[in-house]
């Protein structure tokens, strides 16, 4: 059986909060999840349910108060300062918000060739990885000398792809990398992490508030529901056919584009409306 890369266990994540006597924020409650090399994880659920806080804490970015969280078997809490550095190049990010995870005064070369540093590489191997990089990422070599305000949105997060791939990590926190994107950009992005995954088998987790967006990329789905997972499965059964009822108002919720299935949709959401008030009848709460 294959060993997962990441596994999370009853984690939890705890922020203070200001003022007397206040007792902390619970982001995470008992999270427990694994990823196994080469696969994509897709973490969903509504903003404010914790899905940022654990792809922080798997990057060592968030105040974990309780579990743990192994990569390749090594608890991350307790690595030296070397692993932690190894670590660093083995677990790369990709942000929301391409206009702000590049610096506007690099070039694309400069920005590319910054993570390679750690390894010393000769200026000619250093020129030569961004160039594959780049073509890795759809982008023409001449984008090299040029810097990020001249690129569009999509072509942006390219380049955070490119730089994140450019010390080969075994995975990505993919934290919302379509959202600011618009719908047709968002699909050509979608596609290029999975070209990624299939070429490289780089695992990702991949955060994101859209069904459809995980859908269409996860091997496995998380749902977050208040800082807990409350469903996690096969992508294409919790996506088509979830136990959860938060995970169904999910789905119901998502927009799809094909006039038949939002037909079908509204179907389900009147039987799934009619069912809960009917329990509440039975329960007395009506
Ligand atoms: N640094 C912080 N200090 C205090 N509370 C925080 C902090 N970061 C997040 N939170 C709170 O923790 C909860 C979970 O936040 P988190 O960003 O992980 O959710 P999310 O599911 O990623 O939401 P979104 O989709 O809006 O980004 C929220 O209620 C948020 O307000």
């Amino acid at each position: 059986m294959t060993e997962p890369l990441l596994v999370v266990e009853d984690l939890h994540v705890d922020y203070p909060v200001k003022g007397w006597r206040r007792k902390p924020f619970k982001a995470l409650n008992g999270v427990s999840l694994d990823i196994l090399p080469g696969e994509c994880v897709g973490l969903v659920g509504e903003s404010g349910s914790g899905k940022t806080t654990l792809g922080r804490a798997v990057l060592g970015l968030a105040p974990v108060t309780g579990g743990s969280i192994r990569f390749k078997g090594a608890e991350i809490g307790t690595l030296s300062r070397r692993e932690r550095r190894r670590l660093s190049e083995e677990i790369q990010v990709v942000f929301q918000d391409p206009y702000s995870s590049l610096n506007p005064s690099l070039t694309i070369e400069q920005s590319l060739t910054e993570p390679l540093r750690v390894k010393k590489v000769s200026a000619a191997d250093a020129s030569r990885r961004v160039r594959t990089l780049l073509d890795q990422v759809g982008l023409p070599s001449n984008a090299a000398g040029r810097l990020p305000r001249e690129f569009s949105g999509g072509q942006r997060q390219r380049i955070a792809i490119a730089r994140a791939l450019a010390l080969s990590p075994q995975l990505i926190v993919c934290d919302e990398p379509v959202s600011a994107l618009d719908l047709s950009t968002q699909a050509r992005v979608l596609d290029l992490f999975k070209d990624i995954q299939e070429a490289t088998g780089v695992a990702y987790l991949f955060v994101s508030h859209d069904l459809a967006v995980v859908r269409h990329l996860s091997h496995r789905v998380a749902v977050m529901y208040h800082g807990e997972i409350v469903e996690y499965g096969p992508g294409d059964k919790v996506t088509s056919d979830p136990e959860h009822p938060y995970t169904q108002r999910l789905l119901l919720a998502a927009p799809v584009p094909d006039p038949a299935l939002q037909e079908q949709r509204r179907a389900d959401r009147r039987r799934l409306l009619d069912a809960q008030n009917e329990m509440a009848l039975q329960s007395g709460a009506l």
